[in-house]
């Protein structure tokens, strides 16, 4: 499904921050992506997504090169992959039911479908009771689960989330895991960014691992290791 080959990624100032990565994802797998900060995890993720473009090598995603995607295909890309950020990126003006259907209107779906789905994922991170609160009434946890909901809104067939628990407690941490593996069983290939080592320790899933721009490790059924 993910097929990365020979990847290199040279920042305009000449900084290698992917240096020949080769990496490959199985439909519905779920995949820790760990490293060092600077370790090129951000990058990769960009890359991933066609904010940027490689400096060499391919990305290969459900069989096509998506370094050669022409502009007005990135949209579509970008449906096929949901997308956490680490700041979320939720917009202020917006309740939390706002935030979720905009996923869903800025790619034109019927407006019925916007009211069947937008409840269904608020009801699956538990955030019903919130629809109508807007980002800065809400928690860290909530606010993750809100970006959560709206990554997932899509049905995307990959789940993307970088540093998901960085700014929770372990409480919130779990539940945001509990919520990973909920959407991985339904089918979803599921890749997480994390530094979070007692959470990838307990997960027992499989492990890449990055230092200064190339795979060190790819682990299955693994932990965080010392590399990174
Ligand atoms: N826009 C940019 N221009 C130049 N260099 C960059 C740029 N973005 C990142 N870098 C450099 O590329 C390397 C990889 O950065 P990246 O952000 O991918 O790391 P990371 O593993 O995500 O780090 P962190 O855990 O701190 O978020 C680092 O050396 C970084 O300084």
């Amino acid at each position: 499904m993910i097929r990365l080959e020979n990847m290199t990624k040279i920042y305009p100032n000449g900084v290698t921050a992917l240096n020949n990565v080769s990496l490959q994802i199985q439909k519905g797998e779920f995949v820790f992506v760990v490293g060092n900060s600077g370790s090129g995890k951000t990058t990769l993720i960009k890359l991933l997504m066609k904010e940027l473009q490689p400096s060499e090598g391919k990305i290969i995603i459900d069989n096509k090169d998506i370094t050669r995607l022409k502009k007005r295909y990135v949209p579509i890309l970008r449906r096929n992959i949901g997308v956490v950020f680490q700041d979320f990126r939720l917009l202020d003006k917006m309740s939390v039911y706002d935030n979720v259907a905009f996923a869903l209107k800025v790619t034109e779906e019927p407006n019925k479908k916007i009211r069947r789905m937008v409840p269904t994922v608020l009801s699956m991170v538990g955030l019903s009771k919130k629809a109508k609160m807007y980002p800065k009434e809400i928690s860290g946890g909530e606010k993750q689960r809100t970006a959560l909901a709206r990554a997932i809104v899509n049905n995307p067939p990959i789940l993307i989330a970088d540093e998901p628990t960085g700014n929770l407690d372990p409480s919130n941490s779990w539940e945001i895991m509990k919520l990973l593996t909920e959407i991985n069983m339904r089918g979803t290939t599921v890749v997480v960014v994390t530094h979070d080592k007692e959470m990838v320790n307990a997960m027992k899933k499989r492990v890449v691992t990055l230092k200064n721009g190339s795979i060190v490790r790819d682990v299955q059924r693994g932990d965080y290791g010392d590399e990174a």
